[in-house]
């Protein structure tokens, strides 16, 4: 029987466990820039079977929160080797998740102070996470946005594959594309926040045409073997809402069969809440997609996340269900969150104070078993 600490292939990308880091804002990145500090937080977590690093925008008009590491400065591409490097010599494996926030951003993190960029000119709501005139971080509204000029976007999908080679000259093992949370690719998707009349909106197969294009152009510029996705189908994020999601995802999963992805990474529910939550009126199958992913020549690691503890993710992988486990706030309390699974060790608490922005406290300082004996 497979268990969690079993190897695991996720296409061209070999795990040690299916013990998946998941990625995690932590806005501790001054400039964009990846630093020191950061090597040291996700060395320490390099036992994992993967890390999947924050969300990494792949252009400044793809940047929604100050101080989160970039992949479009050349300094941040030199910053993230040291990332790279470090995981690599602790013997962890480690990929990016490239990303582009669409409608969540503020003018101040914008090109010029221009309005973000999305479908359709549909306020997220919500609060983004900015350095205020004063140089300190605060929480502000997220600016309305503009709807994107159809011109606009095959640039944006070109912006995707440059991030992505960007991410395998800093040394990456591969990329996540951040399809999931209400985020650029999201908000395509969904028909809460895509009402475009052209050949991006209306119909599923025009709504998840922008998603199709930049896996297509990511997996053309590094390899689909190299590239996973992130989806979440279901979750409210960032004021995101879909009135169809089972047909949506269907549909979308089908296209991605045929493709030779490295891994489908599932957020079941909505983030970081309840597991349960659901949009368009009935509850979502994953089962469901996951059969029609297979049916369809899907032959990525299928990675779940949201909820997940020791016990319902030795389920989910022993059943056959997943092939792997993403962990978020149990990565950062427990950098090795792997040996305390396998010893069954007391698990450290999460200090939620100290979740975003910030220095080393609640960042590098949680001990492992070494330094906590
Ligand atoms: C990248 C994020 C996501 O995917 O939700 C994020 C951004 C800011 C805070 C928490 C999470």
């Amino acid at each position: 029987m497979t268990t969690l600490f079993d190897p695991v292939k996720f296409g061209d990308i070999q795990l040690a466990n299916r013990i998946v880091m998941a990625p995690l804002t932590r806005n501790r990145s001054p400039k964009a820039i990846p630093n020191d500090l950061n090597a040291a937080y996700y060395e320490q977590r390099a036992s994992a079977g993967l890390l999947i690093t924050e969300g990494t925008p792949v252009t400044q008009q793809g940047q929604g929160y100050a101080d989160v590491p970039g992949l479009y400065l050349p300094e941040a591409v030199a910053g993230w080797k040291k990332v790279t490097d470090a995981v690599h010599k602790k013997g962890g494996k480690i990929v990016t998740q490239i990303w582009h926030v669409g409608r969540v951003s503020h003018v101040s993190l914008q090109p010029n102070g221009a309005a973000p960029v999305a479908p359709s000119a549909i306020p997220a709501g919500g609060k983004t996470y900015i350095i205020d005139e004063n140089g300190n971080g605060a929480f502000a509204e997220t600016s309305a946005p503009r709807a994107l000029e159809i011109a606009e976007i095959s640039g944006i999908v070109a912006d995707y594959a440059k991030g992505a080679r960007a991410a395998i000259d800093a040394g990456f093992d591969g990329v996540e594309i951040h399809g999931a949370n209400g985020y650029l690719i999201d908000q395509f998707l969904k028909d809460g926040a895509n009402q475009r009349t052209d050949e991006y909106g209306g119909s599923i197969e025009n709504r998840v045409r922008f998603a199709l294009e930049v896996v297509d152009a990511v997996a053309k510029e590094i390899g689909a073997g190299r590239v996973g996705i992130r989806l979440s189908p279901v979750t409210p994020a960032n004021g995101i809402t879909e009135s169809q999601p089972q047909a949506v995802f269907n549909h979308l999963i089908k296209e991605l069969g045929s493709r030779g992805l490295s891994f489908i990474h599932v957020i079941e529910g909505a983030t970081g809440g309840d597991r349960d939550f659901t949009q368009g009126g009935k509850p979502f199958n994953y089962q469901e997609l996951k059969d029609i992913y297979r049916k369809a020549g899907g032959s990525g690691a299928w990675l779940v996340n949201n909820g997940y503890d020791k016990a319902a993710a030795e389920q989910a992988v022993e059943s056959g269900y997943a092939d792997a486990v993403a962990f978020g706030k149990l990565f950062i309390a427990n950098p090795d969150l792997v040996e305390r699974f396998q010893t069954n060790a007391e698990l450290n608490e999460l200090d939620k104070a100290t979740l975003y922005g910030g220095g080393a406290k609640g960042y590098t300082d949680y001990p492992n078993l070494d330094t906590a004996a």
